[in-house]
């Protein structure tokens, strides 16, 4: 299964790898049999096909969307980096530079395909694979598989909107889903999405890893919840409706399900699935990728839309999950969308294919009444049901809007996307239609959709328990139980150990004491910051998070969502020595948001050579600056400023934008809030070199 990684093991040296095939291994005949009968390719590509599956993938990446940095660092990689790894020539053979796809929004995504000998070796290749990884340390570059770019673009998602993501980890989508939502950052702060991303998978060591990886953008905006997608519980948020308050099952804009799969559309890059890959790993998966389908479904306002994905090739995890979704949930339809993207090639979704249990692959079925009169083992029997073959309707269910992309379309992995919408307003299907939709659905034909109010109501007279029934199925929606029962949080693969989540009273001496040192207007949310801790006492970090994550935090159980993170840090407590009171400052990460809030005066401004001072030294002493930047520092108190780098470019360095990050200042010296690898980065950016001392500082007790 892809998502337990089968057939790669990172750990483990490249001459030791166990998956690391020769070309001429690259062959399995169930494979090769299975997909020459499901004809997904025409019989004259087939050869092609296959070829392709048995080359060295390229390397691809993105520059992060939404960040201050993405044109920085576009025009970079495209001025700097490609002339100067243009001529390459390793080993008599000419190598070639990083070039765009062409598909992906606004050149933001790039490929390479060198072999790790030439990274390793070539001067130049070297200097940009540092580069890359750098800035990927710091969240600006996101290596990313092609194909893997290609679901968040079809959700199209807007800052407004409330999104889930249902299998999320390791989370190269949600980063992509995440920078929708802050598609209105400027070039030096965040805004506050008012739209929601929840993020969440069933494994909770890859929620973890999931958290590490979306902490590269950090979002007031986000949650990370730790449960099983098919059976994911209602959430309930309040809203008013006729002067009367009363809760409704949270709706959903969009929807990503990005499902487990078998992964074989990976076979480029995980090569073990040339010795392992077998029919039943497609077949065991299909009924619960249909039930996350439906799932989805069931939580997605009337308007919204449902991107499922895989990065499988077989039709049983693909066209015929969909195809069975639709089938149990007639008001949803596929979308066409064949002439977005125009220039991602691809293939129509197939309208038939050949089921088997055959583990050989020698026989495939046309029909589940064939396989099941088939001399198969009764066993292997049971383990399929019809929904692993092509319905009657088919055709008419239009499974050609989904898209396949295969390998040797444009280089890349396999993959397959389907968008689906819901068709029309209950109000509009026909009569028998509205009946069936009727007992699915909790919501009457009828009911106008209330609004969701976006400040906490008075109401919370509701505590945070359980408000559902044992099953998932919304209850109608004026109907929700307003008499919590505490019940247990499903236990997926272990005791669930997060910390709840407490919001921090607008009068909490912390939060005053950031405001008053960090110089933070009025119009700062604080209602809105929280602590992990249930009686929010004093705490080493400080978050904060939207209206709607407050919304949901306070009127559910964080136990029963299984909520394993909620916003973003954004003062964190730093100790200043023995016999010193420890005060808080405000962490790079968080800076974005609390950058609109701060009064012009708490802003230090200074050039490019403060900046190389801090760069240079962990801590230098305040007269290492020039007279400007030390009378300007002198007259602040001792603990966490920000300083405004202004752009500059001279003969030595290149800084194109206002650059704006937090320092701490000590008695006698200052410090750089920024981590190491964060400043080597931004070293190799400004000076085209890695300036920074070897120590670090912005962990360091600082006296
Ligand atoms: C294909 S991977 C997701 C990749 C991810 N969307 C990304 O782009 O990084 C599938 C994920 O589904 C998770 N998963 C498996 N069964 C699940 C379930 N029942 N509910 C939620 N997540 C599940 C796996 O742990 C795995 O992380």
């Amino acid at each position: 299964m892809r998502s337990k990684g089968k057939g790669k093991k990172k750990s483990q040296p490249e001459n030791e790898r166990t998956d690391i095939i020769e070309k001429i291994d690259m062959n399995n005949d169930r494979l090769f049999a299975y997909y020459r009968a499901q004809k997904i390719v025409p019989a004259q590509e087939w050869e092609e096909f296959v070829e392709s599956l048995r080359q060295h993938l390229p390397t691809t990446f993105r520059v992060a969307g939404s960040r201050q940095t993405a044109n920085t660092l576009s025009a970079l990689i495209e001025d700097i980096h490609v002339p100067a790894l243009s001529d390459v020539v390793f080993e008599d053979l000419k190598i070639p530079p990083p070039v765009q796809i062409t598909w992906y929004p606004d050149g933001l995504a790039w490929q390479f395909n060198v072999p790790k000998k030439v990274l390793r070796k070539s001067p130049e290749f070297k200097k940009f694979h540092s580069f890359l990884v750098f800035e990927t340390e710091v969240g600006n570059i996101s290596r990313q598989e092609a194909v893997s770019m290609i679901p968040p673009l079809f959700l199209e998602v807007e800052p407004h909107q409330k999104v889930m993501d249902m299998c999320a980890a390791p989370g190269s989508k949600t980063a992509q889903i995440l920078e929708a939502l802050h598609a209105r950052d400027t070039v030096t702060s965040s805004s506050i999405p008012s739209g929601l991303l929840i993020a969440n998978d069933s494994d909770s060591k890859r929620t973890h890893l999931l958290i590490h990886q979306s902490a590269r953008l950090p979002s007031p905006a986000l949650m990370v919840t730790n449960l099983d997608a098919s059976n994911y519980p209602s959430i309930r948020v309040p809203v008013t409706r006729g002067g009367k308050s009363e809760f409704v099952p949270l709706r959903f804009d969009r929807i990503l399900c990005d499902v487990p799969c078998s992964g074989d559309g990976t076979i480029r890059k995980n090569m073990g699935i040339w010795k392992s890959w077998q029919p039943m790993d497609g077949n065991g998966l299909h009924s619960l990728q249909v039930r996350i389908l439906l799932r989805a479904m069931k939580m997605l306002n009337d308007d919204g839309r449902i991107v499922y994905s895989t990065c499988s090739l077989n039709p049983v995890e693909n066209e015929a999950v969909v195809a069975e979704a639709l089938n149990l949930s007639p008001a949803f339809e596929l979308v066409d969308v064949s002439s977005q993207h125009a220039q991602l090639k691809r293939r129509p979704g197939l309208t038939s294919w050949r089921a088997t249990g055959d583990k050989t692959c020698l026989r495939t079925f046309e029909s589940y009444e064939e396989f099941l009169a088939s001399s198969l083992d009764e066993g292997v029997k049971g383990k399929l049901s019809a929904g692993h073959w092509p319905p009657t309707n088919a055709q008419a269910l239009h499974l050609h809007r989904c898209m396949r992309i295969y390998p040797h379309l444009q280089d890349t992995g396999g993959f397959f996307v389907a968008v689906l919408q819901k068709k029309v307003p209950l109000d509009q299907i026909n009569g028998r239609d509205r009946k069936r939709e009727a007992s699915k659905s909790p919501e009457p034909a009828d009911v106008k959709r209330p609004r969701l109010e976006t400040h906490v109501l008075q109401a919370a007279t509701f505590d945070n328990g359980n408000t559902e029934t044992s099953s998932n199925d919304e209850q109608p929606i004026d109907v929700i139980n307003n008499h919590p029962s505490k019940s247990r949080p499903p236990m997926l693969d272990g005791v669930f150990k997060e910390n709840p989540y407490t919001y921090l009273g607008h009068n909490d001496a912390i939060v005053q004491s950031c405001i008053r040192e960090l110089q933070i207007t009025s119009a700062f949310p604080v209602h809105n910051i929280l602590v992990r801790n249930p009686d929010g006492a004093a705490a080493k970090s400080l978050y904060i998070s939207n209206d709607i994550v407050k919304t949901i935090i306070v009127n559910n159980s964080y136990e029963r969502l299984r909520l394993t993170s909620a916003g973003t840090k954004v003062f964190a407590k730093q100790e200043v020595g023995k016999g010193s009171e420890a005060q808080f400052r405000v962490l790079g990460e968080g800076l974005p948001v609390v950058l609109p809030y701060l009064k012009a005066e708490a802003i230090i401004i200074a050039n490019i050579s403060s900046l190389h001072i801090f760069l240079e030294s962990p801590y230098p002493l305040c007269t290492r600056f020039d007279n400007d930047f030390q009378q300007k520092i002198e007259v602040r108190s001792i603990g966490s400023h920000v300083v405004r780098f202004v752009a500059e470019t001279n003969d030595d360095a290149s800084l194109t934008h206002d650059l704006i990050l937090p320092i701490w200042r000590s008695k006698i010296s200052l410090a750089l809030m920024i981590d190491k690898k964060s400043k080597s980065a931004l070293s190799l950016r400004v000076f085209s070199r890695d300036i920074t001392s070897t120590l670090s500082s912005s962990r360091d007790v600082i006296s």
